[in-house]
């Protein structure tokens, strides 16, 4: 339940209690060997001492993964960064070390707070080319402030938090915020995605990916003296303070960013959509520098909520706004004044916390790896429409699908030619999860640009030969394989691509959807044969992978297949 909280009393500078080495180190726990490992029986993969559950969110920079504590049984979210990343420039790529982990991390140390995500382990092993970050678990995910089926940086209200719940949520962040700013952390990445739900309903923020410490904080991470517009990418524009938007003004310095970005937040979450919005990067920066601020009326305003908002309520609401989104950082208002503006002190008004599901049911919260079961003969098609979010998807199916047997077009240049000894050919590296590339397009939000596919399908078909068992490899894949750790496949159709249409046959109208499908996703269900180009005779035992990539950028067709 989202509560109106007390305020939480600031940390003098001086009393940086996480900085002091011994409390950091009694608190977080550093493991230095990572070891993965897989039960055959619950088919689920075992990163040292955590059940892998499943999988919660793909974030530009990583996957975040379900796992179980097996001491205590505590769920956790175990973010899993790459150690290196490539950079390029002309013919040459360069395997860099990634910064961002070494400023989460540092960042994260610090941080000890009700309304922050808490890290209790790093798993950094330098043999590994992945760490992992061991973290708190909001079992209600990010706060949403858009309908599931449309994309943020599309969207145009009307909102679907009543005031009272926009307001118990910014008093969280506020919370949060003034403890990070007094620990001379500037989080840099403040929007409703980064801003996690847990249990209770208190919002957390989270990803700290792109923060910096003030210089007197850093010690060996990005100081925050050097210009961000020079520095490496990051935030996301639509939330980026106007200081942020010239090349003229190095303000980089001043927490005041993070009020800027609470201001849009806000926005959001009271009318429904973003304050400043255009169909270019310079066209929105033009806006945040100069565009005034508006504001949906009150009028269309009272036909939305139902918790009949008050002309003084509105006019309150939009006074906030005015001085949180302050054009001149000088000027902007501060953390203090926020908590005891009228806004947010002078309507508590009790309403309904914000409800969202829970993410997943631990106990039915199963990912399909490799090896579908013996009754493998069904596959299920599911067309989402134009502008639909993965996140419902995910919700739904991350029972039984595997996201990672997904390619993109972004992916074709690392073309996947399997070989019968490659034990990872369900998810090669090639492999990237849909939602992680498409975030990649634009960094407006997590489900950004739509996308079409075409699909491939290949079938992997694994016949039992020999003993079998399971091996899992660090990046999550696991595969059987039998005594001699060959792979035991056999391809029966070609890589090369072809229109998805031809592989959506013979309908079954007798056969239902294994789950209830919300209304804006048509099920269908067809019988493991085509008449397309690929012959899709599936034999029992066998896999199928379907990738998909993008021929047009103006639909999102995304197909699954459940064996
Ligand atoms: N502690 C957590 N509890 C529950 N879900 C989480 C947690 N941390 C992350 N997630 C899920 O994983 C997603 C991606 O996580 P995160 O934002 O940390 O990754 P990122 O790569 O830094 O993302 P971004 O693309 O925003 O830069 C989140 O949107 C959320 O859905």
């Amino acid at each position: 339940m989202v509560l109106l909280k007390e305020p939480v009393p600031l940390l003098p500078q001086s009393s940086l209690l996480y900085n002091n080495a011994s409390n950091v180190s009694s608190r977080i726990k550093e493991t230095k060997k990572v070891k993965l490992s897989y039960n055959p029986l619950t088919k689920r993969q075992i990163l040292n001492n955590f059940e892998i559950l499943g999988t919660l969110g793909n974030g530009q920079y990583g996957k975040v993964k379900l796992g179980r504590d097996l001491d205590t049984g505590r769920l956790v979210a175990i973010k899993i960064l790459n150690r290196f990343e490539k950079r390029s420039g002309y013919s040459l790529q360069v395997k860099m070390e990634n910064p961002r982990i070494d400023q989460e991390v540092e960042v994260m140390k610090r941080c000890h707070h009700e309304n922050v995500v808490e890290l209790y382990e790093i798993l950094n092993d330098p043999e590994s080319a992945k760490v992992y970050l061991v973290l708190e678990y909001c079992s209600r995910g990010p706060v949403k402030w858009c309908p599931e089926n449309q994309l943020e940086i599309k969207a145009v209200g009307p909102p679907i938090l009543s005031f009272q719940q926009a307001r118990n949520i910014v008093s969280d962040v506020v919370s949060g915020l003034e403890y990070l700013h007094s620990q001379g952390i500037i989080h840099r990445d403040i929007k409703p995605s980064n801003l996690l739900i847990s249990s209770n309903g208190t919002v957390k923020i989270s990803d700290f990916g792109v923060s910096i410490l003030t210089a007197a904080e850093s010690t060996n991470i990005q100081s925050s003296h050097e210009p961000i517009l020079k520095s490496k990418t990051f935030g996301t524009p639509a939330f980026f303070a106007p200081e942020l938007c010239s090349t003229e003004t190095y303000c980089c310095r001043s927490s005041a960013i993070d009020i800027w970005s609470l201001g849009v937040t806000l926005y959001c979450l009271l009318f429904g959509t973003l304050p400043f919005n255009a169909n270019s990067g310079l066209e929105l920066f033009d806006n945040i520098i100069n565009k005034p601020l508006d504001f949906p009326s009150y009028e269309e305003i009272l036909k939305h909520d139902s918790s009949n908002v008050t002309i003084e309520e509105y006019r309150d609401a939009k006074d906030l706004l005015y001085k949180l989104l302050e054009k001149n950082p000088s000027r902007r208002i501060s953390l203090a004044e926020t908590k005891t503006h009228p806004f947010m002190c002078r309507y508590d008004n009790n309403a309904a916390p914000v409800v969202t599901p829970l993410l997943a049911d631990p106990e039915t919260f199963r990912e399909l790896k490799i090896s579908p079961p013996s009754s493998c003969k069904k596959v299920e098609l599911l067309n989402l429409p134009v502008n639909s979010s993965f996140a419902s998807l995910d919700s739904l199916y991350m029972e039984d699908f595997d996201h990672n047997n997904f390619r993109t077009a972004a992916d074709r240049n690392l073309r996947h030619s399997p070989s019968a000894n490659n034990v990872n050919i369900l998810s090669p590296p090639a492999y990237h999860n849909i939602e992680s590339r498409e975030s990649s397009y634009s960094s407006f939000s997590s489900y950004t640009s739509s996308t079409a596919f075409t699909s491939q399908i290949s079938i992997h078909d694994a016949s039992l030969v020999g003993d079998q068992h399971y091996s899992a490899d660090e990046n999550g894949n696991s595969s059987r394989v039998n005594s001699r750790g060959l792979s035991q496949c056999k391809i029966l159709s070609t890589f090369e691509e072809h229109s998805f249409e031809s592989t959506q046959v013979d309908l079954s109208p007798a056969l239902s959807p294994v789950s209830n499908p919300p209304p804006q996703m048509k099920t269908r269900l067809v019988e493991g044969t085509s008449s397309g180009k690929d012959e899709l005779n599936m034999d029992t035992d066998a896999s199928l992978v379907l990738k998909a990539s993008d021929t047009q950028r103006t639909r999102r067709r995304m197909s699954l297949y459940k064996l």
